[in-house]
């Protein structure tokens, strides 16, 4: 990897504000997903090193929650400047572990560092509250505290921006933090861990634990009474499990889980505008997007065109080395994920799916899988239901708006849906009627970091990004002033 700063490229875990190796050496391996070649041998941790963090973690904490907000602010902002300055290598480690395309790498690293801006802001306006009393004597005022130690469980497909997300208000409101990243990508998390350091964070606010080790790790975090809060992204599975753990200290919980989105498209729609929405929806980190549209709805009046102009677009697709600029797709993660989707787009056409382009792994062999847009689909197949996490569009046909959104919500899951028409009416009722925690309108990309991101049903719960994320990682102490005497008379 031809890095500018090859400081950037780490490959210890980051503890207490120190470089640290496994106890015993132990490392594991880190490859590109697109050729499997080796990128690093980073440090393997454990129970003892988690624990140990932990401890020094809840110091740091209190140390930090007693800065004033301005300070925790301008560090912020600093790691933000640093983050946007170093841009190209953060991108190209990014795609170097991950296999997105470049192009979209760099845009994760600037929504990643928009995370870091907000809360920089936010960091200063975690205000409380005064609320008139119940007593003439009493006076109520509400304080706004940190939760405390959080423990951060990121994935791999946003492997910066998930971070960023998370970290980024849990520090600006005197929290500290403890990040386990997927062991697929932890070198981006490491990279952001040089330039927080450089940041000036104090030892202990922000540690990166690198480790294959998830599960006993995890465990830790849900069991330990000094980490006061999990945040978690990933598997639906995973969350459930996590949450069980954490009923045993009664933590709080933010849970960001898997997503089965519906995408329809309304005879009245923008047909064009409706294809890019859902090529883009679709089609974002090859797939493998919580948010991807998973289930795409079409109305019988716009169907055939819809299905022919979609293909089409889908067919351009270029596969690909993420590294190289003409590159639309890169490889799925590993090998499971590859299986996955192979047994989904098996099985759909043993039901008597048929596919319009792909339908099969790529030619290119690897991780890769062929762009495919699936017609004749039912709710009977495995694809109906499951999170596809790649680049395969099932393609439904639909009646009327009742059907459309009987169907849409006919799914355990609930973070995101999308439609396409133009009837003011139809827009209100539908975007009432859709049981899912973020709606976009004629429009495939909804993330911002001034907006908040999250889920409802077994998509999970809390929220990130905008004013709302802060409130996950404070809790709230009410005041009762007592003893108060009325103002003397004259
Ligand atoms: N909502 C979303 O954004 C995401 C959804 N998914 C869904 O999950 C499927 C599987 O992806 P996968 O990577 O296996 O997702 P996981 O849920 O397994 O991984 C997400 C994170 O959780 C960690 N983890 C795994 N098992 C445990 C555990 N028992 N206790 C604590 N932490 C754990 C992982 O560590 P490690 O990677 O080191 O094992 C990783 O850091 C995808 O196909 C997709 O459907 C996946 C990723 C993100
Ligand atoms: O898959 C995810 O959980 C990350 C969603 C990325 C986004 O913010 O759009």
């Amino acid at each position: 990897m031809q890095l500018k700063e090859n400081r950037l490229l780490k490959n210890l875990a980051y503890l207490n504000g120190e470089w640290t190796a496994a106890r015993e050496g132990s490392t594991f391996r880190v490859c590109n997903p697109y050729d499997g070649s080796l990128l690093a041998e980073v440090a393997d941790l454990g129970e003892e090193e988690t624990c140990r963090t932990i401890e020094l973690a809840r110091q740091a904490q209190v140390q930090w929650a007693g800065k004033s907000a301005g300070h925790r602010s301008r560090i912020l902002r600093r790691w933000h400047d640093l983050i946007l300055e170093h841009t190209d290598d953060l991108a190209l480690i990014l795609t170097s572990e991950q296999g997105k395309p470049l192009a979209e790498a760099v845009g994760e690293i600037r929504y990643g560092a928009s995370f870091v801006e907000w809360y920089a802001e936010e960091a200063k306006r975690a205000y409380g509250d005064v609320i008139p009393a119940h007593g003439s004597d009493k006076r109520i005022t509400i304080l706004k505290q940190p939760v405390g130690v959080v423990a951060a469980i990121t994935p791999w497909n946003f492997p910066v921006a998930m971070v960023t997300r998370k970290v980024a208000p849990a520090l600006a409101v005197g929290c500290s933090v403890i990040l386990k990243p997927a062991d697929a990508t932890p070198l981006s998390a490491l990279a952001l861990a040089v330039l927080a350091h450089e940041a000036g964070f104090p030892p202990g606010v922000f540690n990166v634990i690198t480790t294959t080790w998830a599960k006993e790790v995890g465990k830790l975090f849900c069991t330990s009474p000094l980490v006061r809060k999990l945040s978690f992204t990933g598997s639906t599975a995973v969350g459930k499990e996590l949450m069980r753990q954490c009923a045993t200290t009664v933590k709080k919980l933010s849970l960001e889980l898997g997503g089965n989105a519906p995408f329809i498209v309304f005879d009245d729609a923008d047909l064009p505008a409706a294809v890019q929405g859902a090529i883009e929806s679709k089609y974002r980190n090859g797939g493998q997007t919580c948010v991807c549209a998973n289930r795409i709805y079409v109305q019988a009046g716009i169907y055939e065109r819809f299905v022919a102009e979609f293909a089409a677009a889908t067919q351009e697709l270029k596969l690909g080395d993420g590294r190289l600029a003409e590159t639309d797709l890169g490889p799925l993660i590993n090998k499971a994920a590859l299986e996955k989707v192979e047994q989904l787009v098996d099985d759909a056409c043993a039901k008597g799916a048929r596919a319009l382009t792909g339908g099969h792994s790529s030619t290119l062999g690897g991780y890769f899988y062929a762009p495919t847009v699936l017609t004749d689909v039912n709710h009977t197949m495995d694809i109906h239901q499951a999170e596809i996490f790649g680049p395969v569009a099932p393609i439904f046909r639909f009646e009327t708006e009742a059907d459309a959104i009987r169907a849409a919500n006919d799914t355990r899951a609930g973070l995101a849906a999308y439609f396409y028409g133009r009837d003011y009416a139809r827009i209100w009722r539908v975007a009432e009627a859709l049981e899912f925690g973020m709606v976009g309108i004629n429009t495939g990309m909804i993330s911002t970091a001034v907006a908040p991101f999250g889920g409802i049903k077994e998509s999970g719960f809390g929220r990130e990004g905008s004013f709302y994320g802060l409130d996950d990682y404070l809790e709230v102490k009410y005041l009762c002033w007592g003893g108060i005497e009325p103002t003397p008379a004259g």
